[in-house]
C-alpha cells in the first residue's frame, strides 16, 4: 500500500450469513453446516450442556460476515458478552432494554415487509442492501418467566414468537438457548417455528421431545442417552429431517477473543463510511 493509500485496509472476502455456518461434526466426523439465514434454531438441554457453545459458533459466524449485524440478549452476561464490541445490541439482565431492543426489532421486521410488499417480493436477498440481523438469546426463560413484571414477561414471549414466526423472511433470524425445555417455556406453537432445533443432553425423554419434536425419544432419538461428560454433544434436527447427532465445535475464550477482535476491526468504521457520515450530516 503507497503511503497516500487511504486508511482502509483491504480484507480478503469475509464470511456472509448467507453462507453455511460451521458448527462441528457429525459421529461419522463429517462436517455439519447450517444454512441459518431463512430460518431459526432453538438449543435447549439441561445446564453445562454445551448450549453456548453453539450459540458461540453462529455468534462467531455472523461477526464475520460482514452483511450481518448482531443483537444479542444474554440475562447471564458472561456466554456472549465477549461479542458485545461487534454487537449493534447487547442487552444484558434487564427486561425494560430487551423489550424495547425487541420492539425496535419488529418494527425493522414490519418495514421490511412493507418494502418487500412494494417490491412484489417475498424475502430478503442478497444484494437488497439490507443486513441479515442475528438475534441470539441466552437464556429464553430468563426474560420470559424469571426477571421482570407479569406483563412485561408476556409482552416478551409475544415480541419473540412474532419475530421466530416471521423475521425469518425478513432477515432477521432468531438463535435461542434455553436450559428449561418445558411446555411452559417452549410451547409447541413455538418450537415449531424454529426451523432448527438442538437437543443437548436432557434429563428425560420428555425434555428431549420438548426441543425435537414429538415422538423422536419413542424412535431411539434422545438426548437423555448424550453422557453429562459428553459437552457440546447434542441431536440437531432440520424442518422435514431425521435428528443427527453432532459435536459442536468450541470455541475457547480466547479464541473467540481473538475472532471478535478480528471482526470488530473488519467493522470498523472506515474513511469512506466516516466520509459519507459527514456529507449525510
Ligand atoms: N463442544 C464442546 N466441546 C467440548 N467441551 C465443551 C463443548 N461445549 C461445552 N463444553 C464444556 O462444557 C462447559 C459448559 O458449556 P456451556 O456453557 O456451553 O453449557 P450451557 O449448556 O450453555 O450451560 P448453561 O445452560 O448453564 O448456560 C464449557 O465451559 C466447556 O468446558
Amino acid at each position: 500500500m503507497s503511503a497516500n493509500a487511504p486508511a482502509v485496509v483491504p480484507v480478503g472476502p469475509s464470511l456472509s450469513m448467507y453462507d453455511p455456518i460451521y458448527l462441528g461434526i457429525d459421529e461419522f466426523g463429517e462436517p455439519v453446516y447450517l444454512n441459518l439465514v431463512y430460518r431459526n434454531l432453538l438449543a435447549g438441554g439441561e445446564p453445562g450442556g454445551g448450549k453456548s457453545g453453539l450459540l458461540n459458533a453462529v455468534a462467531a459466524h455472523a461477526a464475520l460476515s460482514v452483511d450481518t449485524r448482531l443483537v444479542l440478549l444474554d440475562g447471564k452476561l458472561v456466554e456472549l458478552g465477549l461479542w458485545a464490541d461487534v454487537a449493534d445490541e447487547f442487552v444484558g439482565p434487564d427486561i425494560t432494554h430487551a423489550l424495547t431492543v425487541l420492539r425496535r426489532l419488529q418494527t425493522v421486521m414490519n418495514n421490511r415487509y412493507a418494502w418487500l410488499r412494494a417490491h412484489g417480493r417475498r424475502k430478503i436477498a442478497p444484494g437488497d442492501g439490507m443486513s441479515v440481523i442475528t438475534a441470539i438469546i441466552d437464556e429464553i426463560a430468563f426474560y420470559s418467566a424469571t426477571v421482570g413484571t407479569k406483563p412485561e414477561q408476556e409482552e416478551f414471549v409475544a415480541l419473540l414468537r412474532d419475530l421466530v414466526a416471521r423475521g425469518r423472511a425478513a432477515g432477521i433470524p432468531v438463535v435461542a438457548a434455553t436450559q428449561r425445555p418445558s411446555f411452559d417455556i417452549i410451547p409447541t406453537s413455538l418450537r415449531d417455528l424454529f426451523g432448527y432445533r438442538a437437543a443437548f443432553r436432557c434429563t428425560t425423554p420428555n425434555t428431549s421431545n420438548i426441543v425435537l419434536g414429538h415422538g423422536w425419544a419413542e424412535q431411539g432419538y434422545t438426548a437423555t442417552d448424550i453422557a453429562p461428560t459428553n459437552q457440546g454433544a447434542a441431536y440437531l434436527i432440520a424442518e422435514g429431517g431425521t435428528p443427527r447427532r453432532i459435536k459442536v465445535a468450541y470455541l475457547s475464550d480466547t479464541q473467540i477473543q481473538a475472532i471478535a477482535d478480528y471482526a470488530a476491526w473488519v467493522r470498523r468504521p472506515t474513511t469512506s463510511s466516516r466520509l459519507d457520515w459527514e456529507v449525510a450530516g
